[in-house]
């Protein structure tokens, strides 16, 4: 007999309602708290702070400690994927991530056949304690970025407005596309499954870059192979949970609830819960979706915006969250009277 969990984060993956809804946010351990930035001075790079289990660890807890959130995610990056496959990354100091650009196959081909796990061994030693020091009714969360994501910086070397770069070579390279976004399906479906072993409960991909995509390439670069990672990783770990987010996926939500992608739909801040929740199969749990920018402003803006989304998931299986991560300039009594508002409800 498989047991019900206990965790409300886990009961709502589950497709139980429960109310008050569980919280979290994205990118919950960051700037906007003075004790990641005293932590983050401890490290040398960023990349040396995801790579130090002790301080890796430290930072997942300090949300935790603070606001007590319902889940705890992982202190990782997105890009530690194409930096173990052995692509050169650096995070330069308010410019954000610089990569050495693949643009062909003879570039891809100087990767790693295979994800070399044990470079990322780090991550998984910081779950592990994670694991032993959360309390006992926080769930964990893994991490990684979707394949279509993740290509867009290995191509670009950097960030990129509507991606442009990797959209273009899709087009005029379909053939290095497809096997590109292969090889991040693989590895990626691999850290996953590894992740899990280490301790997550539950992870989340990220598409933070759907919104880019037109009809002709979506299927193929994101939906797809999201459903193979998915499926991999159910397939190797049947008890692992998937919240899938795909910034800018609204028109084609629908298509991944009914293709049965994910235990839950995460919903960017540009959709109307009240709108999305008829069309989704109601097995699908839903995750999200107030604007950041809402709360950085505060106030009114701030209590309308979770007040309507309290309003349209009431009795649906639902995490509360942003739209999209924290921004750095976020007042921590925002959040505090955010986490008051929805616990109070
Ligand atoms: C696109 C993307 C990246 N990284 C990530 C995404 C997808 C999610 C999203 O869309 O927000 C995911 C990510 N990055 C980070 C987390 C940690 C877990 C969490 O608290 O949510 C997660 C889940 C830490 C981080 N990753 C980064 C920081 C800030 C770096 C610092 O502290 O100096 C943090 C806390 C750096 C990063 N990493 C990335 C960028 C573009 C940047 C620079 C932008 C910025 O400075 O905010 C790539």
């Amino acid at each position: 007999m498989s047991e019900r969990p206990t965790k409300a984060i886990l009961r709502v993956l589950n497709g139980e309602p429960v109310w008050p809804l569980p919280i979290w946010i994205m990118r919950q351990a960051g700037r906007y708290l003075p004790e990641y930035r005293e932590t983050r001075k401890q490290a040398g790079s960023f990349l040396d702070l995801c790579y130090t289990p002790r301080l890796a660890e430290e930072v997942t807890l300090q949300p935790i400690r603070r606001f007590g959130f319902d889940a705890s995610i992982l202190f990782s990056d997105i890009l530690v994927i194409p930096h173990a496959l052995g692509q050169d990354v650096r995070f330069v100091e308010n410019e954000g991530p610089k990569l050495d650009p693949i643009t062909s196959e003879t570039d891809l081909a100087k990767l790693a056949d295979e994800l070399p796990l044990e470079r990322l061994n780090p991550v998984f030693e910081t779950l592990d304690r994670l694991k032993q020091s959360l309390p006992k009714e926080t769930t964990l969360l893994g991490f990684c970025g979707a394949p279509w994501t993740v290509a867009s910086y290995m191509i670009a070397g950097k960030g990129t407005p509507d991606q442009a770069p990797a959209r273009l070579t899709a087009y005029r390279n379909p053939a290095f596309m497809d096997a590109l976004i292969e090889k991040l399906v693989q590895a990626s479906t691999g850290y996953l499954i590894r992740q899990i072993d280490a301790g997550a409960e539950a992870v989340q991909i990220f598409e933070s870059f759907g919104a880019a995509l037109p009809p002709a390439l979506f299927d193929r670069l994101s939906l797809n192979p999201i459903r193979r990672m998915v499926e991999g990783l159910k397939a190797a770990r049947p008890q692992a949970k998937a919240i899938v987010f795909v910034r800018g996926g609204g028109a084609n939500l629908h298509r991944f609830a009914s293709a049965g992608i994910g235990d839950a739909l995460a919903l960017d801040w540009t959709l109307d819960p009240a709108q999305v929740l008829p069309t989704l199969p109601g097995t699908v749990a839903t995750q999200g979706n107030l604007d950041p920018l809402a709360l950085i402003a505060g106030g009114e803006p701030m209590e309308r915006g979770i007040d309507h989304i309290l309003g349209a998931v009431r009795g649906h299986p639902h995490i509360f969250n942003l739209g999209h991560g924290i921004l750095p300039e976020t007042p921590v009594a925002h959040v505090e009277q955010m986490i008051a508002r929805v616990r109070g409800a």
